[in-house]
């Protein structure tokens, strides 16, 4: 499938609009190559996107499919997340031998603003790719250092739901989990579904069968390759009343199932690559 592309303002920054030829969408930012939409051929927004979000240079746009690197949340000593997020990529065209189709190509490469924050060097690509009724985001990272180094990362995506009380996650009910929401305790499986409605953050360690996510009205079932765990982040009502960026009511809209090296950092000699990727793939509300 063909994948077209224009250089579109949003918010005042520059952006990717990419189409393919069933009229599937996709916006990307390049403050932090952050997909912030994906409308499939059906034109039904998938991702979540608080309508509080900053755009601003340096911030984190709260929403979409934020790439977290070289480290995710407060696992180590760098800034939440790390600087991936916070920084402007470039977009380098499209590449037809990354992916499954023709991919849009964004790279980040170390320069001071990663040294103030890294010292190691490395090249970082992102590849979005549109298939009928799916979207696909790769993340390659490549060691350019001298010497190895290590690192997490993730894609953090925001699902939109229409009503978060009528979602659920499937797919993890063998899984055991870290409970974040509660200093990491270790939790057994529940042998059930994920439900939401109160704070959720859960690290699945080595955990990333095809997972489903129901809203009642639709369906996007999530795979993922050569990532290790699975991240599921909502944070209910207190949480997203008293955060500046997202406010009173706005977990209602959004389901963070998150395909991510989490637990065991990636450790990359001088030469190696790493890549992970993960598939949406969005179906109408009875599947
Ligand atoms: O607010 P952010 O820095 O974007 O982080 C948002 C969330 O990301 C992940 O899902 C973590 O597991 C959560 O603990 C965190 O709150």
């Amino acid at each position: 499938m063909s994948l077209h592309f224009e250089h579109i303002d949003l918010h005042g920054r520059p952006h990717l609009r990419l189409t393919a030829a069933d009229g599937a969408r996709a916006d990307v930012s390049l403050h932090g190559a952050q997909v912030t939409s994906w409308q499939p051929a059906d034109g039904r927004e998938r991702l979540y996107v608080s309508p509080l979000a900053s755009h601003a240079p340096g911030k984190a746009i709260r929403g979409g499919i934020p790439v977290v690197f070289p480290q995710f949340a407060g696992r180590g000593t760098m800034i939440k997340h790390g600087f991936a997020r916070l920084l402007d990529w470039q977009f380098r065209g499209i590449e037809y031998d990354v992916g499954s189709g023709p991919a849009a190509a964004f790279e980040l490469r170390d320069d001071a603003a990663t040294h103030a924050h890294w010292p190691s060097r490395f090249q970082a690509r992102l590849h979005v790719v549109l298939d009928p009724a799916c979207i696909e985001v790769g993340l390659e990272i490549r060691n350019v250092d001298d010497a190895p180094f290590a690192f997490t990362a993730a894609l953090h995506t925001y699902l939109r739901v229409d009503d978060l009380m009528e979602a659920s996650l499937h797919g993890l009910e063998t899984a055991r989990y870290l409970d974040s929401a509660r200093a990491e305790a270790h939790m057994p499986a529940t042998g059930d579904a994920v439900r939401f409605g109160t704070e959720t953050d859960r690290i699945y360690p080595d955990a990333v069968a095809p997972l489903t996510l129901r809203d009642g009205s639709g369906v996007v079932q999530i795979t993922a390759r050569h990532f290790r765990d699975t991240v599921v982040w909502n944070p209910g009502p207190e949480l997203a009343a008293s955060t500046a960026d997202l406010g009173a009511g706005e977990h209602r809209h959004f389901v963070c199932v998150e395909s991510g090296t989490v637990i065991e950092p990636v450790t990359l000699a001088p030469g190696e690559n790493w890549s992970g990727v993960q598939r949406l793939r969005a179906l109408p509300g009875s599947a």
